[in-house]
Order: C-alpha cells, then sequence, then structure tokens
C-alpha cells in the first residue's frame, strides 16, 4: 500500500506543478500582471518544499506510468478550452483536486506534509479567484482616471453643484469623504449625489462613500473605499451588494497584494507628496507608485498632494490614474484644474 500512496503523491505532485505553472504562465502573458505570476510561482516552490520533505527515491520508484490504467480515460471538455481564461479556471480546479488527493494520501505517510498541502490548498483557493476576477475589476474602471474626493463642508446645494461642475470637467469617479457630517447627512448628501449622476447623459461618474459600508448600501451608492483602520475587505465584501465596487488604500507593496488577492476593485496607492488634506509622517512617494506600476494590473489610483505641477512626475512612475482633493477643491477655478488635469491624464494613456 505504501508504493500506491507515493504512486498518488508523485501524479499528484506533477499535476499540482504543472497546474501553477498554467496559471503563472495566464497571469504572465495573458494578464501581465506580475504580482499573480509571482503568486503562482511562489506555490510552485512551497509545493517543491512539502514535496521535497517526502523521499524522492520512493516517490520515483512508484512511478509507473506505462501501468497506469487512467491515461486513456478523459472527457470530451478535456480537449476544447474555449480561451485561455477557461485554461486558467481549468488549471486552477485541477490544482485545487489534486491538493486535497494529495493531502488525503499524504496523511497516511506524513501529516506535517499534508498539513503543508492544506495551507498551499487554501492559497490556491485565493490566487485562483483572483485570477479568474481580475479582467472583470479591470474592465469596470478601464477609462476612469480622475478620482475626485469631496465634502459636504459648504452645505448640500454647494456640494450638488460643485459635483456637477466638475463631472463637466471630466470627473470620472467621486468619493464622499467627509469626517465631520452626521450619518443623515451623509446618507441624504449621498442619495442626492446618485440621483444627479443618475440623471448625466451616457457613461455617468460613479459614486464611493469613504469608509462606511452601511452609508453605501444605504444611499445605492456605486461602492465604499476602506484604509487599513476599517472594516476588512472580505467583510466589506460579503455587506455590499454583488456588484459594488470596493476600494482599498494602501502604503507598501504587501498592503497592495492583499488588496489585489483578496478581491478589491481598485487600490489607493500614496501618499505621493505632502498633502493639504491630510497630515502623514511616512511618504512612500514615487518609488511605491513605480513597484506597483510594474508589477499591477489592477487599477491604481495614486494619492496625496498631487496636482498639475506634480502630476508628470507621477506619470512617469507608469501609473496612469490620480486621486486628489486639493488640486481640485482649493482651485480658483475647479472645473477648469479638473479638465486641465483631465487632459494631461488623457495624453499619457
Ligand atoms: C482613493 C483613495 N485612496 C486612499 C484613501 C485613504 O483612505 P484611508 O487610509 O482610509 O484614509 P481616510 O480617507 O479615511 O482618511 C482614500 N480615501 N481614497
Ligand atoms: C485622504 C488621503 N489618503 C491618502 C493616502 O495616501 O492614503 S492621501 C489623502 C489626501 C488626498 O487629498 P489631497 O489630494 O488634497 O492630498
Ligand atoms: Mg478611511
Amino acid at each position: 500500500m505504501t508504493t500506491a500512496i507515493y504512486r498518488i503523491l508523485d501524479a499528484s505532485f506533477n499535476r499540482i506543478g504543472e497546474g501553477f505553472r498554467t496559471l503563472e504562465d495566464y497571469a504572465r502573458f495573458a494578464l501581465n500582471d506580475a504580482l499573480l505570476a509571482e503568486s503562482a510561482k511562489g506555490l510552485r516552490h512551497d509545493l517543491a518544499t512539502a514535496a521535497s520533505q517526502l523521499p524522492r527515491r520512493e516517490l520515483l520508484a512508484a512511478r509507473d506510468t506505462p501501468g497506469d490504467v487512467g491515461t486513456d480515460l478523459q472527457t470530451s471538455g478535456e480537449q476544447t478550452r474555449a480561451a485561455p481564461a477557461s485554461v486558467a479556471v481549468a488549471a486552477a480546479t485541477r490544482c485545487q483536486q489534486a491538493l486535497r488527493s494529495a493531502e488525503e494520501y499524504a496523511k497516511c505517510i506524513s501529516p506535517n506534509v499534508a498539513v503543508q498541502l492544506e495551507k498551499i490548498r487554501y492559497q490556491t483557493y485565493t490566487l485562483a479567484a483572483a485570477i479568474e476576477t481580475l479582467p472583470d475589476r479591470c474592465n469596470r474602471l478601464a477609462d476612469r482616471n480622475l478620482y475626485a474626493l469631496i465634502n459636504g463642508a459648504d452645505g448640500k446645494d454647494s456640494f450638488l453643484k460643485n459635483l456637477r461642475s466638475l463631472a463637466e470637467g471630466g470627473v470620472d469617479i467621486f468619493q464622499l469623504r467627509d469626517k465631520q457630517l452626521s450619518d443623515r447627512e451623509l446618507f441624504e448628501y449621498g442619495s442626492a449625489a446618485m440621483t444627479a449622476l443618475r440623471q448625466m447623459p451616457g457613461q455617468r461618474p460613479l459614486l464611493i462613500i469613504n469608509d462606511r459600508a452601511d452609508i453605501a448600501i444605504a444611499c445605492q451608492a456605486d461602492g465604499v473605499h476602506v484604509g487599513q483602520d476599517e472594516l476588512p475587505l472580505a467583510s466589506v465584501r460579503k455587506m455590499m451588494p454583488p456588484a459594488s465596487l470596493i476600494g482599498v488604500s494602501t502604503h507598501s507593496y504587501a498592503q497592495a497584494e492583499t488588496a489585489v488577492l483578496g478581491g478589491a476593485d481598485y487600490i489607493g496607492c500614496g501618499p505621493t507628496f505632502p498633502s493639504q488634506t491630510k497630515t502623514f509622517d511616512e511618504f512612500p512617494g514615487l518609488d511605491f507608485l513605480k513597484q506597483i506600476a510594474a508589477s499591477i494590473s489592477l487599477p491604481a489610483f495614486a494619492i496625496g498632494g498631487i496636482n498639475q505641477e506634480n502630476l508628470n512626475q507621477v506619470l512617469q512612475t507608469g501609473i496612469r490614474r490620480i486621486a486628489v482633493t486639493a488640486a481640485l477643491q482649493s482651485a480658483a477655478a475647479p472645473q477648469q484644474a479638473a479638465a486641465a488635469l483631465k487632459q494631461s491624464l488623457s495624453k499619457a494613456q
């Protein structure tokens, strides 16, 4: 029986490794996403580490490909795939199934290896979901690049006037970010903003509510933005209607990685420069933006002190989206300031 166990484990390790390689190729060459490709590669290495704890000689000795009664067993669906995305989904499913099989049989000879395989299996579920959903997450914000954080400090009429004027200027995502308004006021400003946005012709701008999933749900906003101190992404996802957008603030590559793998629809990346709106002790700055641009294909908005004067430095990092407050709020002519930012962003596309 031990030979049979090693034979199953040998076949499973091969299937899992091949599956990870297939996922890595899809992330790398079809999605152009270095982070997800690295993730698949990391799991392949974790698998090799787990496998190396079993005697390789026994694994190879148990291999008997010519004597395998299953090599001719195939379903008709295995020979055709609609698109590379279907290849990746099938590879992920195969990895997960083979991991479960390996984990169960490894329990007979090495509970420690079984535990490692279980961990890899859970990480594979997360990676598979991130890879499968990435194209849709990218498409939803594909042509949106100017994101304005707005508040209600001057009252509701002024808030709505500003919203309409900035939308005319080219803002395509708004965030209601106001730490002073009461819950009732946030709800009323958010609902009024949604009514105004729904009346706009063509592809209307989106409304995101800062910090508060409950307010976003109540006023039927397009989504919510959460920082590192608010509710975790997974909890917010469970609360929000299925089509909602969820954005996450990130201040380091590790936080961005967690947000991408966790299913965020976009990330905010900053602070880039000192800001008139919020005080910071640390500035991941332009180097962080370069890292994000090189590795992450999920929509990423640079944030923090960005204005028309320093926008080129942001664009030189490869980042093509920005989120701003003061650049519009403190401008003498906010609509024109938005239009100027929009034009610079469009030129860089
Ligand atoms: C687009 C975008 N990016 C980052 C933030 C900052 O969120 P957070 O760190 O939670 O800080 P507050 O905005 O809540 O003060 C954001 N709001 N939007
Ligand atoms: C709210 C906020 N969050 C940031 C982050 O880096 O997470 S920077 C920032 C302030 C954005 O406004 P302004 O364009 O005026 O600097
Ligand atoms: Mg917040």
